[in-house]
């Protein structure tokens, strides 16, 4: 499908039991789209089995099926379909929540018409880009990190330059990569530029490129990063490491697009969409003098912080059976790991994060070969680690309510991820019963009601 395909009459679904939805919402369609509207969700997702739908519009609150759950059974289905959500105003955490099962966009009402028509095309044009992309996965259930997502996904299809900021290894790049797939540039090069591994006096020709004989050893000519990225997107990471005259040099090209390879006296524009990812406060960098203050607010339009692990431990069960499939050997089940060794997998901190985590399955992976890692066959420095996750220090510095929300959602964040997210269990060991146990977490937005 392409824009050229939404203007010959893309055929738009609208699955919703209110009528006068249907009736307004297709009022405005018409003119610039094919449409069909269905009262019935189950008969809505018939439709698109059948084939001929091109985009889904569909609203949360339904007798039938709510939206949610048409979603899940369209992406269940291994259908890439556009779908558009139009929640009720205030229902942002619902929202979200699509998103994270696989709508494209969403809409809050009441729908203005030029919106809807706009989103609709976006939708249209942006699935034509996916149809030919992998978007990289980001896993998680925790709800910072899931409003993280949401945001990254919002931002993905907008110009603006963003600056990712985490600890090492929390997953900095994989936002970056998720950024360019869901863009509309997802077709041109991802390039990207390690900053701290260049020696400083080679970033230069790096980064912009030089003519033959710019200097010492320049026998020939060389393409820069910038001009290699095209129209697609320049990954800048470790920024922070980028000396004072490089920062200056870069902010040359971020205010005019300019740039010129060493040696050269040509002007070359960048076309490029720059995101750029540090794990130091580059807000202390820019006080201590030590990163350029103009430079910051360039790259800083967009700001994504990733979380380190530490602080959502209800993602580990999540990765640990990823990368366990990830690396299962050939001809072997993928690893399955005991309460113990999992519980102290979530007692852990994790300096390192994700990639930590990712190594040490992958050294597992080849070393266990009886199926199930016990707390023995991990490395030492987990064997003396408290069995239950640690608390977080609760904040003196917030109203008492607050701080016990905190403490709430701490508690049951750590107890979900040393159940490896078995919920009867987890009620058990808390002492409440299943329905009051899943009220709880639901309301501490650990899980949806879904
Ligand atoms: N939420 C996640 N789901 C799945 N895989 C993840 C997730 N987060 C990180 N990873 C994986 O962990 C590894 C490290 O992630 P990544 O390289 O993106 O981190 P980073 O923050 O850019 O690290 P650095 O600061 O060292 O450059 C990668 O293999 C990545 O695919």
């Amino acid at each position: 499908m392409s824009a050229g395909k939404a203007r010959s009459r893309s055929n738009v679904l609208i699955v919703d039991d209110v009528p006068d939805f249907l009736k307004e919402t297709s009022a405005v369609l018409r003119a610039h789209f094919g449409v069909t509207v269905c009262s019935s969700p189950l008969r809505g997702l018939r439709l698109i089995k059948q084939g001929g739908i091109d985009l889904l519009i569909t609203t949360l609150v339904m007798r039938e099926l709510d939206g949610l759950e048409v979603i899940r059974r369209v992406r269940g289905s291994g259908s890439a379909l556009p779908i558009i959500m139009v929640t009720g105003f205030g229902n942002e955490n619902t929202a979200i929540e699509a998103t994270r099962v696989g709508a494209t966009d969403y809409l809050t009402k009441p729908v203005e018409p030029e919106e809807l028509i706009a989103r609709v095309r976006r939708a249209l044009t942006y699935a034509d880009v996916q149809e030919e992309v992998d978007e990289p996965l980001v896993l998680s259930q925790d709800t910072t990190m899931l409003e993280v997502i949401e945001v990254c996904r919002r931002v993905a299809r907008s110009p603006s330059r963003v600056l990712i900021l985490g600890e090492t290894g929390t997953g900095k790049e994989l936002f970056a990569r998720m950024l360019h797939a869901r863009s509309q540039r997802a077709r041109e090069p991802f390039v990207d530029v390690n900053c701290a591994a260049i020696p400083p006096n080679l970033l230069e020709s790096e980064l912009f490129g030089h003519e033959r004989g710019a200097f010492t050893g320049a026998t020939e000519r060389r393409v820069g990063r910038f001009e290699e990225a095209g129209e697609g997107t320049l990954f800048l990471d470790e920024i922070g490491e980028l000396g004072i005259a490089m920062q200056s040099k870069l902010l040359r090209v971020l205010q005019t697009g300019d740039f010129s390879r060493v040696g050269g006296s040509r002007n070359l524009r960048s076309q490029a969409r720059v995101i750029a990812a540090t794990n130091r406060d580059l807000n202390q960098e820019v006080q201590a003098g030590r990163f350029r203050a103009d430079l910051y607010y360039r790259l800083n339009v967009v700001t994504l912080e990733v979380p380190p692990l530490r602080q959502r431990f209800g993602d580990i069960p999540i990765l640990v059976r990823h990368f366990s499939r990830k690396f299962t050997q050939p001809d072997h089940q993928p690893l399955g790991f005991s309460s113990e060794a999992m519980q102290r997998l979530c007692a852990y901190g994790w300096p390192g994060n994700v990639r930590e985590l990712e190594h040490l399955i992958e050294r597992l992976s080849v070393l266990v070969t009886r199926g199930e890692v016990r707390l023995s066959d991990l490395p030492t420095h987990f064997q003396g680690l408290a069995e239950a996750a640690p608390v977080s220090p609760i904040p003196t510095n917030r109203p008492y309510h607050e701080a016990l929300r905190e403490f709430q959602r701490t508690y049951f964040q750590n107890l979900i991820a040393a159940t490896h997210g078995n919920l009867a269990a987890a009620a058990r060991q808390a002492g409440m019963d299943r329905s009051q146990f899943f009220r709880k977490v639901q309301s501490l937005r650990l899980i949806t009601n879904s």
